[in-house]
């Protein structure tokens, strides 16, 4: 897969400049063409300067980045909705980022339509962005950045504000772009959401603290019809170890597995955990 941005010893000091204050430390990432990687970490860890770093909008103040292929073709959802939102109403919104990438005039109804319907935003295109609720408005900026078609997205926690239904409609629209080979980068503070990415990394002060998939983060070491000592801890993982609590379906599965269930797969979400469970009382 090619290579979209490669960071080397990327280094990056907060406003001071003070080494003591630095927000990104020699960080070492390689992001490729189709990857769907979740970017986790507490507050402060360094989550939306990485996405911010990518989306060449901070200088690193040292080591290197490398832009290439759809790294210069992306969409920004910005932690702040009030940030990114210019539009005076929702559809002149909407629209922005397609005037600037010249889409001719008559295509924008219907891209707007499209885009505005794929994140389930329900409001009338002559709504004031000024009348919306937060969770509207990050609706809107996710539509923002998916309708230019852009093959990169950096969603910086897309759905911190969002109720689940709506949650649920920004992970479908953008696991449907990423099955279609967008490459997506997705910050979040939800465990329940990283399931959906293929790769997930972790970021504690600045430091690259873990990089693999959602399922060695979830699961460590454990293989599916292995059995575990039942007096021991829930399962060894990353996610615990790094202090995060695991999602729900999961915490479930490392209880059965301890208890000497022995399931055949490693459920990520519910529907997957109750399919696990049927699996084996048939
Ligand atoms: N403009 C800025 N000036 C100075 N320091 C900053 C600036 N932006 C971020 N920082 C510092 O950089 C560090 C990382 O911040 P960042 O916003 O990247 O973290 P985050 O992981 O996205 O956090 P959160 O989950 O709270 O959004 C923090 O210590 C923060 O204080």
């Amino acid at each position: 897969m090619v290579p979209i941005w490669t960071l080397k010893d990327a280094d990056l000091a907060a406003a001071s400049g003070d080494e003591a204050e630095a927000v990104l430390k020699r960080l070492v990432l390689t992001i490729r063409e189709g990857e769907f990687v979740a970017v986790i970490g507490r507050n402060g860890s360094g989550k939306s300067t990485l996405l911010r770093v990518l989306g060449g909008l901070v200088p690193l103040r040292g080591g290197e980045l490398a832009v290439g292929g759809s790294g210069r073709s992306i969409g920004m959802v910005f932690q702040n909705p009030d940030a990114q939102l210019v539009g005076e109403t929702v559809y002149e919104d909407v629209c922005f980022g397609l005037e600037n990438a010249a889409v001719p005039a008559e295509e924008m109804p219907e891209r707007a339509r499209t885009a505005l319907a794929s994140v389930g935003l329900n409001v009338a295109p002559d709504e004031p962005v000024e009348n919306l609720s937060g969770g509207q408005k990050q609706l809107l900026s996710v539509a923002g950045a998916i309708v230019t078609g852009a093959r990169a997205l950096l969603l910086d926690e897309p759905t911190a504000m969002l109720d689940p239904a709506s949650k649920r409609n920004v992970l479908e629209a953008v696991c449907r772009l990423h099955e279609g080979g967008t490459t997506v980068v997705w910050s979040t503070q939800a465990m329940d959401e990283i399931g959906y990415a293929d790769r997930v990394i972790a970021l504690d002060g600045g430091r690259l603290v873990f990089d693999g998939t959602p399922e060695q983060f979830l699961y460590g070491d454990f293989r599916p019809g292995e059995s575990v000592d039942e007096d021991g801890e829930l399962l060894p993982c990353p996610c615990r170890t790094l202090g995060f609590r695991l999602p729900y379906p999961v915490e479930v599965a490392h209880r059965l597995v301890r208890s000497g269930v022995p399931l055949r797969t490693l459920p990520l979400h519910p529907d997957q955990l109750l399919e696990a469970v049927d699996s084996l009382c048939r």
